[in-house]
């Protein structure tokens, strides 16, 4: 489903060239559950980035279900942002004003679909994630899990290709953490989401299908992780 060729993104120019990626190759399948993993500054975000189309690279190649994304013109690249993928932040990216079913409606309204429709996807969505009885409150009555589960109700709700996160579970705690990573487990084992993950935390791996490590700008190692039946 995507395959990256010799990935390169340079920072700056000169001797202060900073090789944020060096070479990266993968492919990744429909329905894989992926970390990215690595020290700090080795790449990860950035490899994310590129790939969720908020960056672009250096050198090299990706496409995405045989498109070469990389090439395509900014307003479909807009577009493809906007409809075909999900995105999960550390920081939640919620508004603070807006309930949490009108936080995941609202790019399902920017689409130019009726209210209702959007607020039944909406209340499907934030099922999914166990929060439908709270989708009336605002960010500030949520906790840290269950805003950041909110945001992954708003990346579902347009049913994405694929979903990107960038340390979803940053900001969490243990038990906050586990909640979110079973949400993603469960998208991933029940609805057959592909989900590329950045974390830091050995822990996390329980979780996921594959987990990729970058070192310097390089991947280091691409293992794929046995089901223990513990997650
Ligand atoms: N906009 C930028 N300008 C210059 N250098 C950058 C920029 N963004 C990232 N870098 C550099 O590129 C390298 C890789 O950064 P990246 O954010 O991808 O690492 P990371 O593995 O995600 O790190 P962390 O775990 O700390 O978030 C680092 O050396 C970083 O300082």
């Amino acid at each position: 489903m995507i395959v990256v060729k010799d990935l390169k993104r340079y920072y700056g120019s000169g001797e202060t060239t900073v090789k944020a990626l060096n070479g990266v190759s993968f492919e990744i399948k429909k329905g894989q559950f992926v970390a990215i993993m690595g020290a700090s500054g080795s790449g990860k975000t950035t490899v994310l980035r590129i790939l969720a189309l908020l960056d672009d690279a250096t050198d090299g190649e990706y496409t995405i279900r045989g498109l070469q994304v990389s090439n395509l013109p900014e307003a479909e690249r807009s577009y493809y942002r906007l409809t075909q993928v999900g995105y999960v932040f550390q920081d939640y990216a919620l508004i603070n004003e807006m309930t949490a079913a009108e936080n995941v409606y609202v790019l399902s309204m920017m689409e130019g679909k009726s209210k209702k429709e959007s607020y039944k996807t909406a209340l499907e969505a934030l099922d999914k994630v166990g929060l439908k009885d709270k989708h009336d409150r605002i960010p500030d009555e949520l906790s840290g899990g269950e805003k950041q589960r909110v945001a992954i109700a708003r990346a579902i709700a347009k049913k994405p290709d694929i979903m990107f996160a960038d340390e979803p579970c940053a900001n969490l705690d243990t038990r906050n953490s586990k909640q979110v990573l079973e949400v993603f487990k469960d998208l991933n084992d029940n609805y057959g989401q592909t989900i590329i993950m950045v974390t830091h935390e050995p822990w996390h791996v329980e979780y996921v299908d594959r987990v990729i490590t970058l070192e310097d700008g390089k991947l280091v190692s691409d293992e794929l992780i046995e089901e223990s039946g513990s997650a």
